[in-house]
């Protein structure tokens, strides 16, 4: 998906919401339990009750290859069921010398070799340029690299400052940007970082930003709104237990929607503020 049609979708459905995937067999209705394939209905149910709320996306690979092969049909199925119009995330945190990287970009977006073609990849940039712009050279497949992430040891390095006064992640995204442009890259910074995405939006004005950590982690939609939103948007807001843990009873997917609507509704309230819809 280009960034066109990604700004159109956020446009349509007055929403930047991103719908975590992350399905565990101990979380999800225990009735599903006896399908064929427990993750994928629950998955299915989601999808269809979230996508006209939604314009992404992300099933974190971890919540599949846990349980090997099934898990890994499970997932393609999954990414199958996707609606067309939604951005697909597939949360891999992947990174590599070039050549594996290059393994792991087929590995997510060829669909011809693997089945899956998502439209971008989670990536650890630790490894630097080579292990980065393999997934760069896949057509309009996006690249997403982790630069101030949600959880509390992101402080363990990522706020390292160099001689000049800047943070590990603001030379990360320096960079990055070098590598990519904001058409197929994307940061991951956590909404639990509030204030943090001033000194984001200095570095990467353009690009657009994943932001995970609303919801569960209890992240601050408007603060990241308030500090991180840019004239085209440029934010995917990520929520996942919140959504899909709504409740784990039959009325499962009616109360994933409820929430999914119930942010939804804030966003366009977001977006209403900063001119960008009317
Ligand atoms: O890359 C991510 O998606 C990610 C980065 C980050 O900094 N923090 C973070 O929570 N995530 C992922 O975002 C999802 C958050 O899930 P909830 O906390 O349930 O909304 C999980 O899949 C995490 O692996």
């Amino acid at each position: 998906m280009t960034r066109a049609e990604l700004i159109r979708q956020i446009k349509e459905k007055r929403s930047f919401l991103c719908v975590g995937l992350d399905t565990d067999l101990t979380k999800i209705p225990q009735h599903l339990l006896d399908d064929e394939d427990p993750i994928y209905s629950f998955n299915k149910a989601i999808i269809e009750a979230t996508a006209d709320l939604c314009v992404a996306y992300k099933p974190n690979i971890a919540f599949y290859e846990c349980y090997g092969v099934k898990g890994w049909e499970s997932l393609q199925k999954t990414w199958a069921a996707l609606p067309k119009d939604c951005f697909s995330i597939a949360d891999a945190k992947r990174g590599d010398i070039g050549n594996t990287s290059g393994r792991y970009a087929k590995a997510f977006f060829d669909e011809q070799a693997s089945g899956l073609g998502f439209d971008s990849i989670t990536i650890a940039p630790y490894m630097g340029k080579d292990s980065v712009t393999p997934f760069l050279e896949f057509g309009d497949k996006w690249a997403i690299v982790l630069a101030l992430t949600s959880n509390a040891g992101s402080l363990d390095f990522q706020n390292f400052e160099n001689n000049a006064g800047l943070q590990l992640f603001e030379q990360v995204i320096d960079k990055v940007n070098t590598w990519g442009t904001p058409d197929n890259l994307m940061y991951v910074v956590g909404a639990t970082r509030g204030e943090a995405f001033l000194k984001i939006r200095e570095h990467a004005p353009d690009h657009f930003l994943l932001v995970p950590g609303v919801g569960a982690q209890g992240g601050s939609l408007e603060d990241v709104c308030r500090y991180g939103m840019n004239k085209d948007c440029g934010l995917l807001v990520n929520s996942t237990r919140a959504i899909i843990y709504a409740s784990q009873g039959r009325d499962f997917a009616e109360r994933a929607r409820a929430e999914a609507l119930s942010l939804q509704k804030e966003m366009e309230k977001e977006l209403l503020k900063a001119g960008i819809i009317s």
